[in-house]
């Protein structure tokens, strides 16, 4: 894996269907650490990972590593159906240019499903597909969101268990979760970037 010197986070705003949510974040995420990012249900936790995984543009601001270097996880959703476990990440792998499956099938323990179709695992087994994905990645840093939805008590920990091996082989995380998933970790609560409403431009020709 490519160990991430610092990721580095700054004046950050970002939007969600055109109406910014969040504005002037910073931080600061190193090798080894794991940030997890709190605030309440609908403050922009989502809006700001998508953001920094790249999947949408920021408005303003600095994100000091590319979408390249992080590897990002919301749910379950892009895992191919009609293939097995085994070979979904097996498709995944190729496409990062890794390797080793047995991991992953290790890690998230998969091994007895190693071979089931992903359409017919249950919404927990698919969750800990769509988690076991990002050991198969490379990449340095985890961006997760809600990864523990569906997972029962003992795939929490086991989940929580690979993200500190991550963590020790200098990756780094940074999650979005209500919950607390059994490790030391920094926090970053969103909710003073909480973006200023801003007047409409177009408000006097609307009403007018
Ligand atoms: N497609 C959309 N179009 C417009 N607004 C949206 C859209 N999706 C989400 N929003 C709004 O954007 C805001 C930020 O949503 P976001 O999902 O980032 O919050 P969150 O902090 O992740 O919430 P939660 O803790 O409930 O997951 C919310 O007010 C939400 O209603």
């Amino acid at each position: 894996m490519r160990r991430v010197m610092e990721m580095v986070v700054e004046n950050l705003a970002c939007a969600r269907g055109g109406v910014p949510v969040l504005e002037g974040v910073s931080f600061g995420l190193r090798g080894g650490q794991a940030l997890m990012l709190r605030g309440p249900n609908g403050i922009g936790k989502t809006t700001l990972l998508r953001t920094l995984a790249g999947l949408q543009p920021a408005l303003e601001g600095r994100i000091s590593v590319p979408p390249e270097a992080m590897a990002y996880a919301a749910h379950a959703d892009g895992l191919k159906a009609t293939l097995s476990v085994a070979e979904n990440l097996a498709f995944w792998a190729r496409i990062f240019g890794q390797r080793d499956v047995d991991t992953a099938l290790t890690d998230f323990n998969l091994g007895d499903l190693a071979q089931r179709q992903a359409q017919n695992l249950s919404a927990g087994q698919k969750r800990r597909l769509g988690l076991a994905r990002l050991l198969v990645t490379g990449r340095p840093i985890w961006v997760l969101d809600e990864p523990t939805v569906s997972l029962d008590v003992a795939s929490v920990a086991l989940f929580g268990q690979a993200v500190q091996r991550h963590l020790e082989g200098g990756g780094a995380a940074l999650i979005a979760t209500h919950i607390d998933l059994g490790f030391e970790a920094d926090e970053l609560d969103v909710t003073p970037f909480r973006a200023v409403p801003r007047e409409i431009d177009s408000f006097d020709e609307a009403f007018a």
